[in-house]
């Protein structure tokens, strides 16, 4: 039974996702192309009409329940205590038995009511905020898998300016900020305006120029605060800046921990970090308490009015037939309306808010794309077949120019060449650009001006996911993805154990492996198995011997190996290479005798390019550092 139970929880739940997949689905084709604005919102919340309209029938059903309260317990004042019969007695006193005529039992009967209806009004909005949550976490979500959908295509120079916290902070902290305006606008926006014309709708029927002066008020209220919270989005903004900030420094430092400590500066940083911390407190206490003050600006415009108010009502009291039991039901509505009020000033202050957080959100969405923008196919698993009939790749640097900032003429009119099937080597000192060159040629960077042709044609022509798919890439510092080895071989592609335990062996990695008690699917997530820097740098070469690419770069893909090791992998490496085209950046010689010819850069140019024997001949670079330095 609780077996049937739990499967039939589990088949909803994955009802319930896999609907909530194909909305969100629907989302991304839907704003894929906008902007975050007020009409996006619009637009996404329209979209859960179904349910938006349930919510809000149960709202109104939670304020009618509520709306009698503060009229039943006043009108005892005049039928039970002052002994005016009116409505209330009229209807008792021919349901109940003569004996239980009593001022006690009516006012019990009352007092059941009240307690009632504040359960059933207190039960209600139980189920109408929940219905609201779900529809402001499915927008949320649709603003994040917009940003996901955005991160996989803006330039990599976009990472290298925000980094990963600042990136983070954003999907995070601003789309948080947008979703509690969200919720909030969504569960109380419509409930308050219900609730301010219900009691307006009571006071114009227990007294007309009361009712009025109600009506006439709010709006007023409204222009005023809208007024003050105008100044709220430039601290908002300012606010959710410095979290950035913080977060970034402080992912920075803590990933520095071990270097800092060792150099024991821990404090020290750390302290910086505290600077940064108290900076946002700053800053979110100023958000908080001139948030809070113009708040209560608002309120108290509100309530000079109501000040106002009151003092009409007493005065009506001399002027009008208003009974003294209805001035106290006037007052118990003036004090309900108190609750709706200050929820409409407070969506006023989230607005702006929000309003900041998607400006900050936006300016992600604005960042400048990758030419070619389509999805990445995913990598076919590669038969020796389909290897042998992908044809070879010739790479051609032309007159290619480009920098940063801080260095903007890294590369002055560079020429490269490299023939189908032909492994060379680059060779330059630390700092003299081969990575930013790798990066040039798989489309991260765009050359500033000159050309990259591959197999004779602009490499946008021929297609930079097309390109890309057919490179294999050992990075100097290879990353892990959270999962298990097979996870990080294969990201995600299907292949077959063998297929993983050959390359593996081909890495030099399969005896580590083989004695992991899980081994494939051993989890290399932080807090299990720690991979030394050698371990990532095989198991980056495993990654690329597994996509069979016609196109091999090996980043100081062995630097952090033991020569033994090294030597073996370069063994395997050697006829890997064979029958592909290959940029080999090394220090070390070894790696070097894999390419079929070294080139020099030297000064943002090749300066040099031949064998080991020519270049060892020639004064240059290479004869600076393998002749003359030994
Ligand atoms: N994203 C970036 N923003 C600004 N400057 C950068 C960026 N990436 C690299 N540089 C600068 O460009 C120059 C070349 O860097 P690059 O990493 O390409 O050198 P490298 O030859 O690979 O160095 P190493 O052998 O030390 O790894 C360096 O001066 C570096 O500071």
């Amino acid at each position: 039974m609780a077996q049937q139970h739990s499967q039939t929880s589990s088949k909803t739940e994955a009802k319930t996702q896999s609907d909530l997949q194909s909305e969100t689905q629907q989302d991304a084709q839907d704003t894929v192309q906008s902007r975050l604005n007020w009409s996006w919102l619009k637009h996404k919340i329209v979209t859960h009409k179904r349910q938006l309209i349930q919510a809000n029938l149960i709202a109104v059903l939670a304020t009618l329940l509520s709306l009698p309260i503060p009229m039943l317990m006043p009108l005892l004042v005049d039928e039970v205590l002052l002994g005016q019969t009116g409505w209330l007695l009229n209807n008792l006193q021919p349901v109940l038995p003569e004996a239980w005529h009593l001022p006690g039992v009516y006012i019990s009967i009352v007092l059941v009511a009240v307690i009632v209806l504040r359960l059933l009004t207190m039960l209600t909005q139980v189920v109408q905020a929940r219905e609201f949550t779900k529809i402001a976490k499915r927008i949320s979500l649709a603003i994040r898998q917009r940003m996901l959908l955005q991160l996989p295509q803006i330039k990599m120079s976009a990472f290298d300016k925000y980094g990963s916290a600042g990136l983070a902070s954003r999907c995070i902290t601003d789309v948080d900020t947008v979703e509690r305006f969200v919720s909030d606008t969504l569960s109380r926006l419509i409930i308050s305006v219900l609730t301010i014309v219900a009691i307006a709708s009571v006071l114009l029927w227990l007294n007309w120029q009361l009712g009025l002066m109600i009506i006439l008020l709010n709006p007023l209220v409204i222009y005023f605060s809208s007024r003050f919270a105008e100044h709220v989005k430039s601290l908002r903004r300012k606010e959710n800046a410095a979290t950035e900030a913080f977060q970034q420094a402080l992912v920075d430092t803590v990933d520095a921990t071990r270097e800092l400590r060792l150099a024991q500066q821990e404090k020290h940083y750390y302290q910086k970090v505290f600077g940064l911390a108290t900076d946002l407190s700053q800053h979110a206490i100023a958000n908080q308490w001139k948030t809070d003050a113009l708040n209560k600006l608002s309120f108290t415009t509100f309530l000079l009015g109501f000040e106002c108010f009151r003092a009409m009502a007493i005065f009506m009291v001399l002027v009008s037939d208003l009974t003294v039991g209805q001035i106290f039901a006037v007052f118990s509505y003036l004090w309900y309306l108190m609750g709706p009020i200050q929820e409409l000033l407070n969506i006023q202050y989230a607005r702006f808010g929000a309003q900041a957080s998607m400006e900050r959100l936006n300016h992600l969405l604005e960042l400048d794309v990758e030419l070619e923008v389509e999805p990445l196919q995913e990598k076919p698993i590669l038969s020796k077949s389909a290897l042998e009939q992908t044809s070879a790749i010739s790479i051609d640097f032309n007159a290619v120019s480009f920098g940063f900032e801080q260095q903007p003429n890294l590369f002055q009119q560079l020429n490269l060449n490299l023939k189908a099937n032909e492994s060379i080597a680059l060779l330059a000192m630390s700092g003299g650009g081969k990575s930013t060159l790798i990066n040039l040629l798989l489309g991260f960077y765009t050359p500033h001006s000159g050309q990259i042709m591959i197999n004779g044609e602009d490499i946008h022509d021929y297609g930079i996911n097309r390109f890309r798919q057919q490179v294999g890439y050992v990075p100097q510092h290879p990353k892990l993805i959270a999962g298990t080895l097979r996870d990080n071989l294969t990201f995600g592609i299907e292949m077959t154990d063998e297929q993983l335990w050959q390359a593996l062996a081909h890495a030099e990695l399969s005896d580590t492996v083989s004695q992991w008690q899980d081994k494939l699917d051993t989890d290399l997530g932080r807090s299990n198995t720690r991979l030394s820097g050698g371990q990532m740098q095989r198991l980056a070469i495993a990654r690329m011997w597994l996509s069979q690419p016609q196109v091999v770069i090996l980043d100081e893909a062995t630097s952090a190996l033991d020569a033994a090791t090294e030597a073996k992998i370069l063994s395997n490496l050697k006829a890997f290479l064979q029958q592909r085209t290959a940029i080999i950046i090394a220090h070390r010689l070894n790696n070097l005798r894999l390419a079929d010819r070294i080139f020099v850069l030297d000064d943002g140019k090749i300066t040099q390019s031949g064998t080991e024997q020519s270049l060892k001949a020639q004064p240059g670079l290479f004869k600076q550092l393998y002749v003359d330095a030994s």
